[in-house]
């Protein structure tokens, strides 16, 4: 913690704490950092309260730049706001607290609060490129930190992807308001923690995985991100060349904010020797060596996920061996697959409005109507710009996906951001090798849309090339539900091809056309007859499981195998 306190004020050079508060704050920054990394056990941000016992405050900042589609500001801010309130964070009015200004400058916040979506509780930042420093251009840096300090908020939700540089830059920069704020109503503002933090989008989807994921792998998934981060920030370097910004940046803030002269707001930044205190407090221990116990640590997640992963494709073997098809669910988040697997399995999945309800894989049994049962997937969601620290914790839900049989892109057409929520989607299975001819899009949440509006989608979709049809469901009110098996039940049944290796044998295999999976060979077929179907197997398919493993029950032999694309091609000819 800092060892700032009123006493130790004295007549400071501003010049002085704006050169020793990069230093301040990067020592700060980087050894919390490192201290809550060694102990982290899903704790981080989201477990902190402040005194009074109530969640802590996020301002979410929306950046908007030019190119972007206007229409879905208000879309992508709110769900910036979801994705904080996820955190377990209490979102702020951006014009919440005028009494903090000063009536001079209140004409200048009037035009920046025009530009808040009133509905939204999010700050949409207009900009015009992205300052490599801080993110924000000075004017738009200095706007933020005063709705910072105006709405005491203990957390800056930046709704973008910053570098570690930058972020510290802006924790550096929020601290000069938070400080001038505490000192206007020093008995309102009294947290935990000293400084204001400060969160991308990244950080805060990992905070929110942190905060609820429940099993094992979710849990070595995260504390592996929280180790990348952190590598990725004590990698950075040191914070430089920021002292003008930051000078501009206290200038305005000494004009708005309510009671802070400049010289105040200056001796408040802190002493000189309240900085260098607290620099030669940071840990005695060298970057160096905090680098290698980070590296220490990946490699033993890296070894424990791994373990995980083994451990998950046995259970998907095992799910195989019991002859069940798998249909797997993906979408964006919050489109209703867990509300679908509900009323298909008769399961009991949480089902809330909000993002990322659903952070763990569920694997539910269920009958088509043609009597024969099958598995199915309930995922997690995804986001647009998926954090890259959280591939690993989307890779399980992927791996699952690429075993399963078909899969249903859930979307939820009421949403007007459903283009590029498909688009996300789309690229995920793309960029992981799962083939378009597996997928059924299914369109949701149709309750919510008149007929006519169901009917004008589905014209355009038509129009398409490609197009395929399309489900339409509500997952709320179990319409469409008969049309969506018949359309499971056909795809099932078009990807599954008869093997009959022209042996001298009854033996037809039914194999998918897609995704791999596992083929018996009866044990009691003539050990001639089981090695001609091994070597059939191996022409027409990529083995992907070389080794032979035995049922336990009944001895027959197991393979994993990947159909060709050529002996997909030549279907015709197999059957
Ligand atoms: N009106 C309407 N609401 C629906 C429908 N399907 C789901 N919902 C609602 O949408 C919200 C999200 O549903 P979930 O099933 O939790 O969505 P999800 O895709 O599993 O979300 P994540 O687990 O967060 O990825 C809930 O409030 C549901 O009640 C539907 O067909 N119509
Ligand atoms: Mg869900």
């Amino acid at each position: 913690m800092l060892g700032f306190c009123a006493k130790d004020l004295q007549p400071a050079a501003f010049k002085i704490f704006v050169r020793a508060a990069p230093l301040r704050s990067w020592s700060c920054h980087t050894a919390r950092a490192f201290r809550a990394f060694r102990g982290f056990r899903g704790r981080n941000v989201s477990s902190w309260s402040r005194v009074d016992g109530k969640a802590p405050r996020v301002l979410v900042v929306h950046p908007r730049l030019p190119g972007e589609n206007e229409q879905l500001v208000p879309w992508d801010a709110a769900e910036a706001v979801a994705l904080a309130r996820a955190v377990g964070w209490q979102s702020v009015q951006p014009g919440e607290n005028p009494g903090l200004l000063s009536s001079s400058s209140e004409d200048e916040e009037t035009e920046s609060e025009d530009e808040v979506e009133e509905e939204v509780e999010a700050y949409v930042a207009r900009l015009e490129r992205v300052d490599p420093k801080f993110y924000f251009h000075v004017q738009e840096l200095s706007r933020v930190a005063v709705l910072v300090a105006r709405s005491k908020a203990d957390v800056l939700f930046v709704n973008a992807s910053l570098s570690p540089a930058q972020q510290r830059h802006l924790e550096v920069a929020m601290d000069l308001a938070w400080r001038a704020a505490r000192q206007s109503r020093s008995s309102e503002v009294q947290l935990h923690q000293s400084s204001i933090s400060v969160f991308d989008r990244s950080r805060t989807v990992l905070a929110i995985f942190a905060r609820r994921a429940s099993t094992q792998n979710a849990r070595l998934s995260i504390e592996l991100a929280e180790a990348q981060e952190v590598k990725a920030r004590l990698g950075a370097g040191a914070v430089q060349g920021i002292t003008l910004q930051l000078q501009r940046v206290a200038n305005d803030l000494s004009r708005k904010v309510a009671g802070c002269s400049k010289t105040a707001l200056l001796s408040r930044s802190g002493s000189a020797r309240g900085v260098t205190t607290s620099f030669t407090s940071s840990p005695q221990i060298t970057r160096q060596k905090q680098q290698r116990a980070i590296e220490e640590k990946e490699k033993r997640l890296r070894e424990e996920i791994a373990s995980l992963q083994k451990a998950r494709r046995t259970r998907r073997q095992q799910r195989s061996r019991d002859g069940l098809q798998s249909i797997g669910l993906v979408g964006y988040t919050n489109v209703g697959k867990s509300a679908i697997v509900n009323r298909l399995a008769g399961s009991d999945l949480v089902v809330k409005d909000g993002v990322f309800v659903t952070l763990d894989l569920a694997a539910r049994r269920f009958e088509l109507p043609s009597g024969s049962q099958c598995h199915i997937l309930d995922s997690v969601g995804f986001i647009k710009d998926l954090p890259i620290e959280l591939v690993e914790v989307f890779q399980a839900t992927i791996q699952e996906l690429q075993a399963a049989t078909v899969i249903l892109h859930v979307r939820d057409m009421a949403h007007p951001s459903r283009e590029e929520q498909g688009q996300t989607v789309r690229s995920v299975l793309d960029e992981n090798g799962i083939e378009e001819e597996r997928v059924i899009e299914v369109w949701n949440k149709t309750d919510l849309l008149t007929e006519r509006q169901v009917q004008h989608l589905l014209f355009l979709h038509r129009r398409k090339d490609d197009a395929s049809p399309v489900p339409t469901i509500s997952a709320l009110t179990g319409d469409g539900f008969d049309h969506l098996l018949e359309t499971v039940e056909k795809k099932l049944q078009d990807l599954s091809v008869k093997l009959v290796p022209g042996l001298n044998t009854s033996t037809a295999l039914e194999v998918s056309c897609t995704g791999p999976q596992l083929v018996r060979i009866p044990h009691d077929l003539p050990p001639q007859q089981a090695a001609d179907l091994w070597s059939f197997l191996h022409e027409t398919s990529s083995v992907v499981e070389d080794s032979i493993a035995s049922c336990k029950d009944t001895s027959d032999v197991l393979l994993e195998v990947k159909m060709d694309n050529a002996t997909r091609s030549r279907k015709a000819h197999i059957l």
